[in-house]
């Protein structure tokens, strides 16, 4: 399946096996309604459906839109992972397999992942870049607190494109009896379809609510950060077809994306492929992809995935790029004005929902996306607080 221009399945033949395996077990397991009530029955285990309210003195300040909150970090492990987790490892059972791996870079999703495999009882194996292993160490413990192996990758830039990297390599040797779960909606079909599927219980979930608050009207703009693009494009696919809802994405702006630091793919990248599929990649012109600089481990890759890529190519979304210092401001403008910390990867969304509120009328609503939660950030942003 692919998304206009993009998508596919760009992998080594040692891989079609086992993608075409998981694509029957995925459409098998959508078709069947036992299925869904075993995901529906999570519901309780997760904290789903999860929270939308108004953000009252977030709107305040902006003076302009209403601002809602659709409160993802309120979910079991702290974020929007834990959705795609579960149902990847409900698959996995489904096929048969005995051992879970997964790649990680914030952690999130290695401990969505590490908490479904320990809900579930398989085993668990989490590749996560030995840079990043130091710098969310609060989610290494919890991995291996809720029984999960963590391997440290010292390849590379030793951050989540050499633990993906290393994921794969595991995988291709352990089809047989190994699920890899992405966490995020990148990679060959049909991980993306996969994840996305998974994801826009964010989206559906939010129309409903926001419709049920608001006399069955749509919301006239939703943000969210966008790192792979899981949480994005769950969020967004619900409204794909409301032409009068703004889909905005904001990326990881860096140091800035007219320096080499920044991790902003659809901003500033091209066309290309990266990890098994035909999306947007930060490269130079050999086609070298870029080494990538954020503040936030979530968002720092230099792939997305190829449903976005096709949002950008149609225009049906628009993407921009807060910088390191815009993150931290959405970090902090959401903590004193809400009393809620968010991720550094949500304060992304949160700083381009508070640009463009600002831009838009008091009779106008917008929903923020928050992916997670900020506990395991307080201490890198310590380092920098006073400055805040
Ligand atoms: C709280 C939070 N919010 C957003 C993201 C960005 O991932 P997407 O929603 O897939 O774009 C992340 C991504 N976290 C991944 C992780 O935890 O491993 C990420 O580092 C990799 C899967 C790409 C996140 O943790």
């Amino acid at each position: 399946a692919t998304f206009g221009d993009f998508g596919g399945q760009y992998v080594p033949e040692a891989l079609h096996a086992c993608l075409r395996e998981l694509e029957q077990g995925f459409e098998s397991a959508v078709a069947d309604p036992i299925f869904w009530k075993e995901f529906k029955d999570l519901y309780s285990y997760i904290g789903r459906p999860s929270s939308l309210h108004k953000a009252e003195r977030l709107t305040e300040h902006c003076g302009g839109a209403q601002i809602w909150l659709k409160r993802e970090d309120l979910n079991h492990t702290g974020s929007h992972k834990i959705n795609n987790a579960l149902a990847q490892v409900l698959i996995a059972k489904r096929l048969g397999k005995k051992k879970i791996i997964a790649e990680t870079g914030a952690g999130q999703h290695g401990v969505a992942t590490a908490t479904a495999c320990a809900k579930f009882g398989l085993q668990c194996t989490v590749f996560m870049g030995a840079e990043d292993v130091r710098r969310q160490a609060l989610n290494v413990f919890r991995m291996r607190i809720l029984g999960a192996e963590v391997v440290a990758v010292t390849n590379g830039t030793k951050t989540l494109r050499d633990a993906t990297s290393e994921a794969f390599r595991f995988w291709v040797s352990n089809l047989q009896t190994t699920h890899y779960v992405v966490g995020s909606a990148i990679g060959p079909h049909p991980y993306p379809t996969l994840v996305r599927t998974f994801q826009s219980v964010i989206g559906n979930e939010t129309k409903e609510q926001f419709a049920k608050l608001n006399d069955g009207r749509l919301p006239d703009a939703v943000v969210a950060c966008v790192g792979g693009g899981s949480n994005s494009s769950g969020m967004f696919s619900p409204f794909e077809k409301d032409l009068s809802v703004k889909l905005l994405g904001v990326e990881a702006g860096g140091d800035g994306v007219d320096t080499a630091h920044h991790s902003a793919t659809l901003t500033v990248g091209r066309p290309g492929v990266f990890h098994g599929v035909k999306t947007y990649v930060l490269q130079d012109n050999d086609g070298q992809v870029h080494d990538t600089h954020s503040v936030s481990a979530g968002l720092d890759y230099p792939g997305v995935g190829p449903e976005l890529a096709a949002w950008k190519a149609s225009g049906r979304a628009e993407f921009v790029a807060a910088t390191d210092a815009q993150a931290l401001e959405g970090f902090k403008l959401l903590s004193q004005l809400e009393g809620i910390i968010p991720a550094l990867e949500s304060s992304h969304a949160v700083y381009g929902a508070v640009q463009l509120a600002k831009t838009m009328k008091p009779d106008q609503h917008i929903v923020i996306n928050i992916s997670g939660r900020g506990d395991k950030d307080v201490q890198s942003v310590a380092e920098v607080l006073p400055k805040l």
